[in-house]
């Protein structure tokens, strides 16, 4: 089914705001694209390319981009916003006031709240109001290959099932597949860790542990997620579909991913610093450990993946510790009763 065209902002001018951006462009939708920085803006405008982000990337021509936030907004039916996590509440604060009043608001960020740990839709509930149609994009899908066009699946998440329709039927066909849900804690919560995760695997890939390693952590990294979204009441379909598992496999095993290249750098001896500055792009571990664990701790829930990551993440402990740590783990049941019953 082909939505009807409507004008959309997408705010963050970074390789994922731009990937989607172009996506919906090419579908006939009016799009304009937000940024901070004049200079890419102006790159996307003039030679429909964004150098920093996706060189070499043919943009569609009908693609506005701006630094004007109010601009970008004026019109727009709804809005997507595509900026870190870290800057996830500062953008929707500038966004409030400038929201025609009819536009939902949906995110394509993965991550907690820097800081609080608090899920992205609590934040957009308390800085937008609780009658604004919210949603949540994510799924597998790696940036460059959405803005080649190569085909991808990926999955909405709303409590508003008008709005999620919306944003799906904006982005589905023809060969990028959208779906859709109502379980916007579950599939905030497995965006959020498949980027961990992804670390833990770089890392074993890293030293070379092997294949078996690396299913071995893909496997329990899953479990980690099936554990503590029981505990927050999120649906475990969400965890076994796009959402978590396909993310999870995408992250922890494509090269593209910032956050695998993150840990194959960690596993190969070289420092964080080195590694992050290399990539040149958000690494949103970094942050999303530290918040994962204090959802963890919060739930007293112990996920023994992820908090070893945190740990190599702060220098606390060696990748070669690290896997020490979880070898040497006591024998127990793959699954414990209460998971699905
Ligand atoms: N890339 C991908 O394949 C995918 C990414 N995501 C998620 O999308 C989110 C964005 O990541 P991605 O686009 O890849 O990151 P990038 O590193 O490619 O780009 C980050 C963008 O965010 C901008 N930015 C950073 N801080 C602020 C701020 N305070 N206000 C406004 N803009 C800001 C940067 O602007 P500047 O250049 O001026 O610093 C840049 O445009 C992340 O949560 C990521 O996990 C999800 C799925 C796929
Ligand atoms: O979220 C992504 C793919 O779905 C991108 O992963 P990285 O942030 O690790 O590059």
């Amino acid at each position: 089914m082909n939505a009807k065209a409507e004008p959309v902002a997408v705010l963050g001018a970074g390789s994922w705001g731009t990937a989607l951006a172009t996506l919906l462009a090419r579908k006939g939708h009016a799009v304009t694209l937000w940024g901070r920085d004049e200079a890419i803006a102006a790159a996307i405008d003039g030679r429909h390319e964004n150098p920093r982000y996706l060189p070499g990337i043919a943009l569609p021509e009908n693609l506005r981009a701006t630094t004007d936030l109010a601009a970008a907004l004026k019109d727009a039916a709804w809005v997507l916003v595509a900026t870190p996590s870290h800057a996830f509440a500062e953008t929707l604060r500038k966004l409030s006031p400038l929201r025609p009043p009819r536009a939902g608001v949906a995110w394509a960020t993965k991550g907690f709240e820097t800081g609080s740990g608090r899920f992205l839709h609590e934040v957009a509930e308390e800085i937008l109001g609780p009658t604004v149609p919210l949603a949540v994009v994510t799924g597998p899908s790696f940036a460059k290959e959405v803005a080649q066009g190569l085909p991808t699946a990926l999955t909405v998440h709303s409590d508003d099932a008008g709005f999620a329709q919306v944003v799906a039927g904006a982005m589905h066909g023809p060969a990028f597949r959208a779906y859709t849900g109502d379980d916007m804690k579950g599939a905030e919560l497995g965006g959020a860790m498949k980027n961990v995760l992804a670390v833990a695997t770089g890392v074993a890939d890293g030293m070379q542990l092997g294949l078996n390693a690396r299913a071995g952590l893909v496997t329990r990294g899953l479990n980690e997620m099936l554990r503590l979204a029981a505990a927050i009441g999120a649906k475990p379909e969400t965890l076994m579909g796009l959402a978590g598992l396909g993310d999870l496999v995408l992250t922890c095993t494509g090269d593209l991913s910032r956050n695998r290249r993150l840990g194959l750098a960690l596993g190969k001896g070289r420092s964080i610093d080195e590694a992050v500055r290399e990539i040149g792009q958000v690494v949103e571990s970094i942050q999303t450990a530290d918040e994962v664990m204090r959802q963890a701790e919060k739930n007293g829930i112990d996920l023994p993946i992820s908090r070893a990551v945190q740990q190599v993440l702060h220098g606390d402990l060696t990748p070669v510790d690290g896997l020490g740590q979880l070898l040497a783990r006591e024998q127990k049941a793959e699954y414990p009763k209460t998971l699905f019953s």
